[in-house]
């Protein structure tokens, strides 16, 4: 189970204002759980959870078994939820350099630069050493179908597709999409691309343990059945005890109604960066409404405690942290002795690169504190497929909670319009 510490966040807030949050998230996820709140045709994401369909993980795991079989180069063409979730993922499951002969996995669809376009159409067209051609294999996931960012890389991946592979390019085009409707279903239709289902109850950013995520994370080698088993054994751990997910509710829900504005969500992993823009995502688009909602700032420690830290300790004080731990070391690289300490790093020597980052961690979180920042710390025991499934489902039901808290609707994205609507208009798009 994901745990919570709030020890680091509760001396900012009184009895009072702990108990009032409290009543409000215990409200909230009653709503969820009965499916009386606003949006909750959207609870997909839980009752797939509550009665596991082992078929799809099957179909999805041979499928890829098959795909890993082949290919050189898998490439995932989505926006949003529709790759955020696969990348969090295989980024934190992963390894962070590529594995020679390994297949490798590259995103597209999640932006408008020509120059990416151009030049991955260069590189999926370079002949291996060996001097045959690339095997590609291409994945778009887009629950509309329309989305512009992906539908226009899609556009030219697809042909590049067909003139590379002829016929047999019908072979290696996956579509995940909605059930009917959308251009993407059309084409499906037309060229017979197999295609996986986005149940119509489960949002974009709620999608990672539906195809749309569990194929590409499968493709990249990780075991599926153990994700989702994860992700099921956290659901049924909090219908039982939701303590852990009700107090980092109740703790945010406080802090945010004293006016805390930003939650920086941060870990000493830098293999779940991913993971953060992830969240990101899940908080950002279900939270920020009606002039409510913290905005969701992603870091990555060490590495940002030399750009952001300044500002986290002495800046604004509007924002609260929320670490992610790992408990369990992901190596044992050690420091070594040298023999002339020129650079005076003995007294580390013999000590894991792990032992001194949880310091850095411990001592961060001090800091923080003291520098009047309310930190929050959500531990894993390890960082495996089992582990990072009961982080996603965590996050999925807190969201809904906390949101709920705000009395806010956690699953529409209404806003989200207005960028797209202004974009056409320029464009000219009847
Ligand atoms: O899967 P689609 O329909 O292409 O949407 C991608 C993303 O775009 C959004 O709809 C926002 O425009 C997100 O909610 C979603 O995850």
């Amino acid at each position: 189970m994901v745990d919570v510490d709030v020890s680091g966040a509760l001396p900012f807030l009184s009895e009072v204002e702990q108990d009032k949050a409290r009543q409000q998230a215990l409200k909230a996820f009653e709503q969820v759980k009965h499916g009386s709140g606003e949006g909750a045709e959207w609870l997909g994401w839980r009752t797939l959870l509550e009665s596991p369909n082992d078929a799809i993980l099957e179909q999805i795991s041979s499928l890829a078994q098959a795909i890993r079989e082949d290919a050189d180069v898998f490439i995932l063409c989505g926006i949003g939820g529709s790759y955020l979730g696969a990348k969090a993922v295989i980024e934190a499951l992963g390894s962070f350099f590529p594995i020679k002969q390994d297949l490798e996995i590259i995103y597209a669809g999640h932006h408008m630069s020509g120059r990416y376009m151009d030049q991955l159409l260069q590189y999926i067209s370079q002949k291996k050493e060996d001097g045959s051609p690339k095997s590609v294999y291409l994945n778009v996931v887009s629950k509309s179908g329309t989305t512009l960012e992906t539908a226009l890389s899609f556009r030219s991946l697809r042909k590049w597709m067909i003139d590379t592979y002829g016929e047999e390019s019908a072979n290696r085009i996956i579509c995940t999409t909605s059930k009917e409707g959308g251009a993407l279903n059309e084409l499906i239709d037309e060229f017979g691309y197999r295609k996986f289902v986005i149940p119509d109850d489960i949002g974009g950013r709620f999608s990672v343990l539906t195809p749309v995520g569990l194929l590409p994370i499968a493709v990249a080698g990780i075991d599926i059945q153990t994700l989702f088993y994860g992700a099921v054994n956290e659901y049924q751990a909090l219908e039982e005890t939701p303590d852990h997910v009700i107090q980092y509710a109740t703790t945010r829900y406080a802090l945010h109604q004293k006016g805390k504005a930003i939650d920086v969500i941060g870990s000493f992993k830098p293999e779940l960066h991913s993971f953060g823009n992830w969240v990101q995502q899940l908080l950002g688009e279900s939270e920020g409404k009606d002039g409510k909602g913290m905005f969701p700032a992603t870091t990555s420690y060490s590495t940002d405690l030399h750009s952001l830290g300044q500002m986290i300790q002495n800046g604004n004080r509007n924002m609260m942290e929320t670490f992610i731990n790992v408990n369990e070391a992901t190596s044992g690289f050690k420091v070594e002795s040298s023999e002339k300490n020129v650079d005076n790093l003995n007294y580390l020597s013999g000590k894991t690169f792990h032992e001194i980052n949880v310091k850095a961690y411990l001592g961060t979180k001090e800091a923080h504190i003291d520098g009047g920042v309310p930190v929050v710390t959500l531990s894993i025991e390890k960082l495996n497929a089992q582990h990072v499934g009961s982080l996603i489902y965590f996050f999925e039901l807190f969201t809904a909670i906390y949101v709920y808290c705000l009395e806010v609707n956690p699953f529409n994205q209404p806003g989200v319009e207005a960028y797209k609507k202004a974009m056409y208009q320029l464009l000219g798009k009847e």
